[in-house]
């Protein structure tokens, strides 16, 4: 086909061209056979990778192959391309290997991501591609050789990541992969051993950038994490949801994601905040190695096995010695093992003494002897963690030693069940109790470590569950993600370096203060909470600073005004968000029932789908809608003890409005 003389039109071949190679390499993926390998086991895990293969060679027809390129300037380094179109995956010419399309996680791709004006890194020009559906459409340059005062140095916002931030939004989050921005592309491409922390406002794309971390990660070693695994851990459900399709999105569907209760274990029982506060304290760590450790106990009698006719004999203080020589040096469980062996073995010795030859085996027999059994058990009795917290829990006096130098009597007092249950089985576990457990079972038994660990929202957890975290990268690292300022528990994080050493990780804290989400006037409306729930930090700017509609209105029926604004919202394109006091979920439901609106109603399992959801404003953290409605700021405010963190995060839900209304007085914080 002759070459149109536009530009967008070359463009269009390249990509025409790019797609029928990507064909090419599918097909000849699929030609490929697993009948070279040498059993069936081989086979089936050589049939398995070529499975995988050509489904990562897919063309979606609605995602472009490319969406960036970058031409060479004159002073390059020798060896790179005059001209690299950056996309999702590699594609290449199959019979001359020409590189028709790079991985935008090759090293190569950096330079369209962080190349600028005063930094070219050897490139002349970026050229940004908009797409609908699958089809080029539009194009932006972005000259790089201008110098550093050059045209081109103040860009403003690129139109194509304001269009695309804009787009309506229906169904899960997408990926950022074509506008990916310098100061987020730094944290993306950090290298694997360093674990990084990032502060950030609503919206300036924290889960987006710790998403695409992965992908990066997962491309540049892969051999290695796909032995020892990535996790990405969110606070609920919906949450998980509504990120589940971005890293299939870029090619990567191995990924575990989970909340810290599939984790740690979904609890079984509540408790009031200030309980499970005392709980997550960092020094109940101190209180569980205590409790466990006091399970060992002094012999009342020392060991006598008998074989064949001989007897052999340790006394008490031998046995006790042994004991003592172990204690707190490995883990509960190991030591329990070695303390029978070293039984074993110094029978073993009186076993020579007397003239006997034994080999290993024996000393494993005798390991495995009664006498040896009943009395590991007396002095090193096998635990699990729900014995050894039942007890702490329940037994003020064992609490009382366990704590000692640790807890106060007040603390104690607050963390002793009131009505304890009859046993450790149907003993009611919360979920501070839960990171209680796992850590008494690491104390036990080792936990095993992943190679990445990605944490979302991570100030909301307790020192204790970030420690439990921490066991599950304590030989690989951590990208943690959060704000301080959208802290909702009792036990919320004050500062990310605590958060860093309750990990056990050393690591690097990076702001990210510019929204991508939040339109300048509602993102500078929610600020005014910041002085009242996290003062030290910045106040976040807008990307679209003029754009975005707020309107906070007093109405005198609360039910009516709000069906009303649903009704306005569902004129225009995009997701509806309608969030509420939890308590008040029911009563706007039957409302918008009533009116004969259809809607969605968001559960702490369950994802929302549908144009319009109605959403208990616990549950709002990490979403976005295009059009958001807030009923009654002051019910929310109210509702918690952080309740003005809460409300911050409700109010910077909004990608394009924001409307707030209220029947009663706004917070007196939110009042201008
Ligand atoms: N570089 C970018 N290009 C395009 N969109 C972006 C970019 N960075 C972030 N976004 C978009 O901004 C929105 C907010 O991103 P994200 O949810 O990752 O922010 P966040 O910091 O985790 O927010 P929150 O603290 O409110 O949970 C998302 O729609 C995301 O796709």
């Amino acid at each position: 086909m002759p070459a149109e003389p536009s530009t967008l039109a070359a463009e269009r071949a390249h990509l025409a061209e790019s797609r029928a190679a990507l064909r090419r390499m599918r097909e000849h993926a699929a030609g490929l056979s697993a009948d070279v390998a040498a059993d069936w086991v081989s086979k089936q895990f050589l049939e398995s990778l070529l499975d995988q293969r050509v489904a990562a060679l897919a063309d979606h027809p609605d995602t472009p192959l490319f969406f960036g390129r970058m031409d060479l300037g004159d002073a390059a380094e020798p060896g790179l391309p005059e001209v690299m179109y950056v996309g999702r995956r590699h594609v290449h010419d199959g019979d001359e290997g020409r590189p028709l399309v790079l991985d935008w996680r090759a090293p190569v791709s950096r330079a369209f991501y962080q190349a600028g004006p005063a930094d070219p890194m050897g490139w002349r020009l970026r050229r940004r591609f908009g797409f609908q559906g699958g089809e080029l459409t539009a194009f932006e340059d972005e000259p790089l050789d201008a110098g550093p005062s050059g045209p081109g140095t103040s860009h403003p916002a690129s139109r194509i990541l304001t269009e695309e931030i804009e787009r309506p939004r229906t169904g899960p989050m997408r990926d950022i992969v074509a506008t990916i921005q310098p100061e987020q592309d730094v944290i993306v491409r950090a290298d694997l051993p360093r674990t990084v922390c990032v502060q950030g406002a609503p919206g300036t794309g924290k889960t987006a950038v710790g998403l695409h971390r992965a992908a990066y990660l997962l491309f540049t070693h892969r051999d290695r994490l796909s032995r020892s695994g990535v996790l990405i851990v969110g606070p609920n459900r919906a949450f998980l949801a509504y990120i589940s399709a971005v890293l299939p999105a870029l090619g990567e569907v191995r990924v575990e994601q989970a909340t810290i209760g599939d984790l740690l274990g979904a609890p079984t029982g509540e408790e009031p905040a200030a309980v499970s506060a005392a709980k997550g304290d960092a020094r109940m760590a101190d209180v569980l190695r205590k409790a466990l450790w006091l399970h060992v106990r002094k012999p009342e009698e020392g060991l006598v096995v008998t074989r064949g006719i001989a007897r052999h004999r340790l006394a008490d203080h031998e046995v006790r010695e042994i004991a003592a020589g172990l204690r707190g040096t490995t883990r509960y469980g190991a030591g329990r093992a070695a303390f029978a062996q070293r039984l074993a073995h110094r029978i073993l010795v009186l076993m020579e003494r007397r003239g006997e030859a034994p080999d290993d085996r024996v000393q494993d027999q005798v390991a495995r002897s009664k006498p040896v059994k009943q009395i590991v058990e007396q002095v090193w009795p096998k635990l699990t963690p729900e014995q050894v917290l039942y007890r702490l829990l329940s037994d003020a006096d064992f609490l009382r030693s366990a704590s000692k130098g640790v807890l106060d009597e007040r603390e104690q007092a607050a963390i002793l069940w009131p009505r304890p249950a009859r046993s450790h089985r149907s003993a009611k576990w919360t979920a501070a109790d839960r990171a209680l457990l796992d850590e008494l079972n690491d104390l036990i038994e080792r936990t095993p470590s992943l190679g990445h660990l990605i944490v979302d929202e991570a100030q909301d957890l307790s020192a204790m569950q970030l420690r439990a975290l921490g066991r599950r990268c304590g030989t690989g690292s951590a990208t943690v993600l959060g704000d301080l300022a959208q802290g909702t528990t009792a036990w919320s994080a004050r500062s990310w370096k605590e958060v860093l050493a309750h990990l056990g990780q050393d690591g690097e804290v990076t702001e990210l203060t510019l929204g991508f989400r939040v339109p300048g006037t509602v993102l500078d409306y929610a600020a005014r909470l910041l002085p009242h729930i996290a003062p030290e930090l910045e106040r976040p700017r807008s990307l679209r600073p003029g754009a975005g509609a707020l309107d906070v209105r007093r109405v005198p029926g609360l039910l009516p005004a709000t069906v009303t604004a649903v009704r306005a919202a569902l004129d225009r394109p995009g997701s509806v968000g309608l969030i509420v006091p939890d308590a008040a979920a029911a009563a706007h439901v039957a409302a918008l029932e009533e009116a004969g609106i259809a809607h969605a109603v968001l559960g702490p399992e369950s994802d929302g789908t549908g144009r319009l959801l109605v959403i208990p404003a616990t549950l709002a953290k990490g979403l976005e809608y295009d059009h958001v409605i807030v009923a009654e700021p002051a019910a929310i405010a109210a509702a918690e003890e952080r309740g003005l963190a809460r409300l911050y995060v409700v109010l910077t839900r909004a990608v394009t409005s924001l409307t707030v209304l209220h029947e009663d007085d706004l917070p007196a914080a939110l009042a201008a």
